[in-house]
């Protein structure tokens, strides 16, 4: 059941790169860890996704300048091509799994449509506004978020539990980017001021180490001016094998 269900499973490594496609028949599924793995493009079998990680109408003029900002360090330098900046861009799309048919469980996600929770609206600016910038050399990465209506906790100001998807994510996508396939095994928090809604902010995450399956990252929020500390954590990531979600160790 396992094997039938991998057979058709399409794999995403984090959000750093295109969805792999792999022809897992006959192979045994390790945890790839530092590796790529990019097989082929899945988007060649299908129209291309939507990004969400593009400008749209419900940015705010500073999210928008901040965006353009770490956009710009993305760019090659025309005058040395050869050079490549070790920012990149990553694109976010709203689900992770799209095109798996085999196997019940898998068919079922695909039935409910499944939809990744920081994408899941399709209103633009009501809930999470983020674009995730990766620095290869620095293992680090920072990401413009703007806090739409929908997430209010405490009167006026960004819910915890939204921060902490955030955090999560963010870091979550930098510890893929760096060790593959992950699940968070420890989130912690320090919420230092109170976020207000409709800000934008900066979650910056770097990579404090590796050890064998553990892939330690910490994360400070700021505000996008980094004059205002809004959060601190630390997270944890352990690598899996895919087999791991669906219960299996092998
Ligand atoms: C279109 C979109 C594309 C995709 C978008 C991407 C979105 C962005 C990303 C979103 C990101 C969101 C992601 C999510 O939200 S993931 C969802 C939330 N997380 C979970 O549900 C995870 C649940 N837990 C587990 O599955 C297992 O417990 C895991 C996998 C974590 C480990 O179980 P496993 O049996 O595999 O490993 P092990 O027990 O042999 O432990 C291995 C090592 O780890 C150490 N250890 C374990 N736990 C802890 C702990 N709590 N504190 C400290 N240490 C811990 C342990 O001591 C050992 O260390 P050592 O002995 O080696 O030294």
């Amino acid at each position: 059941m396992l094997r039938h269900m991998m057979r058709r499973l399409v794999l995403f490594q984090g959000q750093h790169q295109q969805p792999t496609f792999r022809a897992l028949r006959g192979t045994k599924m390790k945890t790839p860890r530092h590796s790529p793995g990019l097989a082929l493009s899945i988007w060649t079998l299908s129209s291309k996704p939507r990004d969400f990680s593009q400008p749209n109408s419900s940015w705010s003029p500073e999210m928008r300048k901040v965006y353009d900002h770490y956009n710009a360090l993305c760019a090659t330098d025309p005058e040395n091509e050869s050079e490549k900046s070790p920012w990149m861009k990553l694109p976010s799309y709203n689900r992770s799994i799209k095109y798996a048919t085999g196997g019940i469980h898998l068919s079922k996600l695909i039935q409910a449509e499944a939809r990744l929770f920081t994408r899941n609206v399709k209103e633009q600016g009501a809930t999470f506004e983020y674009v995730v910038f990766i620095n290869k050399e620095e293992k680090s990465c920072v990401c413009v978020f703007q806090s739409g209506r929908l997430l209010e906790g405490a009167p006026g100001h960004v819910h915890g539990g939204a921060i902490a998807t955030m955090i999560d994510t963010v870091t979550g996508t930098l510890a893929g980017f760096l060790s593959g396939p992950i699940m968070t095994a420890n989130l912690n928090i320090d919420y230092r001021s109170p976020m207000p809604l409709g800000s934008v902010v900066l979650i910056h995450c770097v990579l404090d180490r590796i050890e064998r399956r553990k892939t330690y990252i910490t994360c400070k929020v700021t505000s996008a001016d980094e004059s205002k500390l809004y959060t601190e954590a630390t997270a944890l990531f352990v690598s899996i094998s895919v087999g791991h979600l669906f219960g299996s160790r092998s």
